[in-house]
């Protein structure tokens, strides 16, 4: 009965607290909030004075790299997990309170959370706490690729091998699930944010130029590529040169770019050959007839599906609407967690 009550007034939520961007699922109205997880912070008073939230989201990423001295732009989370809890936490608060009216009748939210598969008990108890201060009544955690694979529609609950690439920001995550579980699960601190940085590296041992991250990420985007294809693109960037100290413009191709990836992509393949290595063999053959399903932000890196294609043999998907996929994954873990036995959700 207090069931029945709950979800008539649910405002239950599914969190995808990402490195690079946060969704939020509510129950019966799907996703109610994307936004980047940056927040900007003013400080009052100096260095040792009070820290007022001056913005969050869309309008606190616009202010990275460009923000005076007494505000800063900050991204709480790295690799995929808290680096800063206290900015974390009311990052969280104020994307609740964007999605989340709150009356005397409202029950506090039950949040379920995605969590990478390799973070420590101490970062996934960080996460939950975060939630927990942010107003959660009770906090679930499940795994990035178990709530990929729900979202991206594969047969998670079936006696058969899924496997799922999820590339986010901050990590490459890479599941095999059968009936429900995981039975693969690796991680590795590698992703778009690993990309980028790449490509700022490049720029100034080759050009002697100093690019900022929104532009190695723009340059990622346009002319970015996994694999080497028949058309070579060219994008014109600004950015300072080192030696003269003046902004100043030049062009850089896509086989350039092609090479300042090629290291955190060989990262990504090695990852992906040690999950079939360990694959039990049975469950091996259902992914070599089925292929496997790339989702997260980087998926959308072109001919990244060509290049893990050509390095395992094997058939390789983009799911559909891959940024979007792991909230989708947590939301429908919402829809059904007063039904499931539970096991899906990770205990630790
Ligand atoms: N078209 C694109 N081409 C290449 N990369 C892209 C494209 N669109 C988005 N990305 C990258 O995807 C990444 C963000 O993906 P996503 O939102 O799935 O990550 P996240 O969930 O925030 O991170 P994590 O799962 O590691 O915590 C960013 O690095 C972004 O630059």
């Amino acid at each position: 009965m207090f069931g029945a009550f709950r979800r008539y007034f649910s405002t239950d939520l599914a969190i995808d607290l990402g490195t690079a961007n946060t969704l939020i699922f509510a129950r019966d109205k799907g996703i109610v909030l994307d936004e980047p997880s940056v927040v900007a912070i003013r400080h009052e008073g100096g260095p040792h004075g009070k820290k007022v939230i001056q913005a969050v989201g869309r309008e606190a990423k616009a202010m990275l790299g460009k923000v005076p001295g007494n505000i800063e732009a900050i991204r709480p989370m790295k690799d995929g997990v808290i680096a800063d809890f206290v900015i974390t936490e009311q990052m969280i608060k104020q994307f609740i309170k964007m999605v989340h009216p709150r009356s005397v009748l409202t029950p506090s939210p039950r949040i379920i959370i995605c969590v990478p598969c390799g973070s420590t008990q101490v970062e996934r108890r960080a996460i939950k706490d975060a939630a927990e201060a942010a107003g959660a009544t009770a906090v679930y955690l499940i795994e990035e690729p178990m709530a990929a694979g729900i979202g991206a529609g594969l047969p998670v609950s079936e006696a058969s091998g899924s496997m799922v690439v999820d590339i986010g920001g901050g990590t490459t995550e890479v599941g095999v699930i059968s009936l429900g579980g995981m039975v693969y699960k690796g991680s590795v601190r590698v992703g778009g944010d690993k990309f980028d940085e790449s490509i700022i590296s490049y720029i100034r041992r080759n050009y002697g130029m100093l690019i900022g991250e929104p532009t190695a990420e723009m340059i990622k985007k346009q002319i970015g590529s996994a694999f080497p294809g028949s058309e070579v693109k060219e994008i014109e960037v600004k950015g300072r040169n080192l030696s003269e100290g003046v902004p100043r413009s030049f062009t850089i191709s896509s086989n350039e770019v092609l090479e300042a990836l090629t290291d955190p992509l060989n990262q990504i393949v090695s990852a992906v050959k040690n999950a079939l290595e360990q694959t039990p063999p049975e469950l091996g053959a259902d992914i070599a007839e089925r292929g496997m399903m790339l989702t997260g932000g980087g998926a959308l890196l072109r001919d990244l599906d060509r290049l893990l294609a050509e390095e395992t043999g094997l058939p390789v998907l983009v799911a559909e609407e891959p940024l979007t996929c792991v909230v989708r994954g947590c939301g429908m873990a919402l829809e059904t967690m007063d039904r499931r036995q539970g096991s899906i959700f990770t205990s630790d």
